[in-house]
């Protein structure tokens, strides 16, 4: 199957380095460096058991005026954006051409709202989010690390299931199927916006933390008022996620989940603090700050999510200019 990759960073090669040796075609759209860098180093990609494997079937995408021009045999089915979220508005506009042709989009990406971006700028597009708990790291440029296995899930955020055609129906069936095969674990969920949720719940207890306190994930642990926190963090951002009608499972226990989702990735950096590290903007206006705007909007104060908002950007502000 040809699949269009925007954003071949950590978790855009994982996925489509894996699809690439489950013999699929992946064409990438990339930033200008890491396509020379291509052309000269094969792409590698350390699986979870240390095993080294070099990544066929992985190739800069034609440019935009000449992609659109494929036959329909050659043109990719999907699209997956595996960029920053903060990059998905840019990513939008770059991509005009090739994003108004191809019928389905998925986005590989934390954070919440992000769906909204694309659906503002492809109305007619079929929409989907694909949420992972699987871990990548950069060795460098073009070696990509698998750290950590976890469930994938596929949340089809629109059109409804039955106004899909038979012909896209299909499509995402193969994709869907090509992505086990690759050794993805799948969930198709029937709640999508609890999953994201899900996520970023977690991701909006634990990455400003970490990245402010420079602890990694099993030293967060280790902190009771550090916990503290991480639970009035949580539980500030769920009351927001009630009165905006998300459905949340009410007996599902996000502080607790969140706990051990710390106890599981122990050693790990959370991805907020490896972009502080790397001086790096980080993704904090798609978790704790889109908690502080949903609560500006319906007049609830969110005063941990904001000051924790705060002291990311003025930690960005010192490295960024
Ligand atoms: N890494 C992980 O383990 C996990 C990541 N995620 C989520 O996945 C998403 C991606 O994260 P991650 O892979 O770590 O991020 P990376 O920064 O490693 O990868 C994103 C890549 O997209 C590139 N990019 C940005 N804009 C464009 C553009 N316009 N055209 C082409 N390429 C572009 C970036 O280039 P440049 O750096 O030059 O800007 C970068 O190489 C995030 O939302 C993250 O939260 C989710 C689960 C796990
Ligand atoms: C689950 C967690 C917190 C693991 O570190 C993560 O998703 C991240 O680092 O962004």
């Amino acid at each position: 199957m040809r699949i269009l990759l925007i954003g071949p960073g950590s978790i855009g090669v994982l996925f489509g380095g894996k699809l690439a040796l489950a013999g699929n075609r992946i064409l990438i759209y990339a930033r200008p460096h890491f396509s020379t860098i291509l052309k000269e180093h094969p792409l590698k990609l350390t699986d979870i058991i240390n095993k080294e494997h070099v990544v066929p079937n992985f190739e800069k995408a034609p440019p935009i005026p000449e992609l659109i021009k494929l036959s329909p045999q050659e043109f990719p089915k999907i699209c997956l954006i595996t960029t920053k979220s903060y990059d998905l508005e840019s990513v939008c506009r770059e991509y005009q051409p090739v994003l108004n042709k191809i019928p389905i989009i998925g986005l590989i990406q934390n954070g919440i709202g992000n769906e909204e971006i694309i659906e503002n700028n492809y109305p007619n597009s079929i929409i989907f989010r694909i949420i992972t708990s699987h871990g990548a790291m950069r060795e460098n440029i073009s070696h990509i690390i698998h750290t950590g296995i976890g469930n994938t899930s596929i949340c089809q955020i629109k059109p409804p299931y039955e106004n899909i055609s038979a012909e896209n129906k299909q499509i995402i069936k193969e994709f869907t199927d090509n992505l086990q095969y690759a050794g993805f674990e799948l969930k198709l969920n029937k709640n999508p916006l609890e999953a994201i949720w899900r996520k970023a719940l977690t991701n909006i207890g634990i990455n400003a933390i970490g990245a402010l306190t420079q602890l990694t994930n099993g030293e967060l642990l280790k902190s009771e008022s550090l916990l503290n926190l991480i639970r009035k963090t949580i539980n500030e951002a769920i009351l927001i996620a009630n009165k905006l009608q998300i459905p949340l499972d009410p007996s599902f226990d996000y502080v607790q989940n969140t706990l051990e989702v710390l106890k599981n990735t122990a050693t790990n950096k959370n991805s907020m603090l490896q972009d502080v590290l790397r001086k790096k903007k980080t993704e904090i206006e798609f978790l704790n700050e889109k908690i502080v705007n949903y609560g500006k909007k319906m007049h609830i104060p969110t005063p941990i999510n904001k000051t924790l908002s705060q002291l990311i950007h003025g930690l960005e502000n010192s490295y960024i200019l």
